[in-house]
């Protein structure tokens, strides 16, 4: 797939910033590559730990290494008890991504990195942590049970929905938290890996590069896109009303959220493998309005705007059908993205220089200050 979008202009759009070693975007195969590997390829034939493997070791595992990876991943769950007793201090109302942020900030004072000869037992740490970080708050702060973070699961995505629904995550359910961590683990110099990449080039420890990421990944631009997705598609209870509304915003001039890419000009390889597997669960749900909508949605884009789906429409419904809240959406996203803004901190400490780019002045000419008095 070749993109031939046109890129220039503001937001450094198009501009090589650096080398990587980890992906291509919208230049190779299917349009999505890790390490040389199709996207659609991996999440056909791999669980989410082997692609972790892949982006932050540099290859995919043998079996007996992924058992051992597992194994070490299993054994890293627990949360230490001073974060358990700092998530109890959040309030209900505060957004996940901000617990997210918080959680890996304290694990850095907790825990922290302090030689890069410890990098990928701390990323290992962080990426076992994740999804207790944001399931212990919530279940605390929304059910009021201080949920046991060892759960048995053997996958990530399965340990995250067992945590979240207090039972083992169906087979169904568990493939797809699988496809969907692997559809989001790496996607080049994207605005948070970006946000990472220089906060590594100072040479600052891992917990700082992740913690800005997640910062950065809130927005609804960027990762915050999937729940701004559901709240938008939840309000519609059928496929005219959704088509009405966005003829209505297309006129506005408004955002629709999940749709358009600052890289891919035509589609998101993304989006058909998320798309099928938000179908299957609208199927085994029996859904008739959401999954209808979204694809109403989707064909008036491409109708009126020649727009299409990113990664993160189809991700919406999805995660619906599986009762995940829609605030805990992005936090997925971070579970899945912290191996790709890990790798790339790696990358950039292997072969370092500080990312300081030079801006062009616009403010006033060259002047004296005035005496306050005379102000
Ligand atoms: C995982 C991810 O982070 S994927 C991105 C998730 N974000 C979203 O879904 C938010 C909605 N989408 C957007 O805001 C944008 O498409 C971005 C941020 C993803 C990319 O931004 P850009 O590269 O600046 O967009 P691009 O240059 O293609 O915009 C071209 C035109 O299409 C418009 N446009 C872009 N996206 C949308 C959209 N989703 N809805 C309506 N119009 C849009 C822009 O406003 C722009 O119009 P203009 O020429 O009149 O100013
Ligand atoms: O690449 C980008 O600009 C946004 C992003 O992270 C993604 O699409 O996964």
């Amino acid at each position: 797939m070749s993109s031939d979008k046109k890129l220039g202009g503001a937001g450094l759009r198009g501009q090589v910033a650096g080398q990587t070693a980890l992906c291509t975007v919208g230049t190779q195969g299917s349009g999505l590559n890790y390490r040389g590997y199709d996207v659609d390829d991996l999440a056909d034939n791999c669980i989410f730990e082997e692609v972790a493997h892949l982006i932050l070791k540099g290859h995919l595992p043998t079996q007996a290494e992924l058992d051992t990876y597992q194994a070490k991943l299993h054994g890293l769950r627990d949360l230490p008890e001073e974060l358990k007793a700092g998530l109890e201090l959040i309030p209900a109302g505060a957004h996940p991504m901000d617990v997210m942020r918080t959680g890996v900030s304290l694990l850095g004072n907790l825990e922290p990195e302090t030689d890069f000869s410890q990098q990928a037992d701390v990323v290992d740490r962080i990426l076992s942590l994740l999804p207790a970080i944001v399931v212990y708050w919530y279940r605390f702060s929304h059910d009021g049970v201080r949920i046991d973070t060892n759960t048995g699961a053997a996958t990530i995505g399965g340990h995250f929905l067992h945590m979240l629904h207090d039972k083992p995550a169906s087979k169904l359910h568990e493939k797809v938290m699988n496809v969907s961590l692997i559809l989001y683990a790496e996607h080049e110099f994207n605005a948070s890996t970006f946000n990472g990449r220089v906060a590594a080039s100072t040479l600052t420890d891992i917990h700082s590069v992740i913690t800005g990421a997640i910062g950065t990944l809130r927005g609804p631009l960027h990762g915050g896109a999937n729940e701004a997705a559901m709240e938008m598609i939840e309000q519609w209870s059928s496929p005219d009303e959704a088509e009405a509304a966005i003829l209505e915003k297309l006129k506005n001039k408004e955002l629709i959220m999940g749709f358009g890419h600052a890289v891919y000009k035509e589609r998101d390889p993304r989006n058909a493998i998320i798309k099928k597997w938000s179908e299957a669960l609208a199927k085994d749900v029996g859904d008739d309005v959401l999954f209808p909508v979204s694809v109403r949605v989707e064909a008036v884009m491409k109708r009126e705007k020649n727009m299409f789906c990113n990664a993160d429409f189809f991700h919406a419904s999805a995660y619906n059908f599986m009762g995940i809240p829609t605030g805990l959406f992005t936090p997925i996203f971070v579970m899945s993205r912290v191996t790709g803004w890990a790798a790339h901190a790696f990358e950039q400490r292997a072969n370092n220089r500080i990312i300081r780019p030079s801006a062009e002045y616009t403010g006033p000419e060259h002047r004296a200050v005035e005496p306050i008095d005379q102000r």
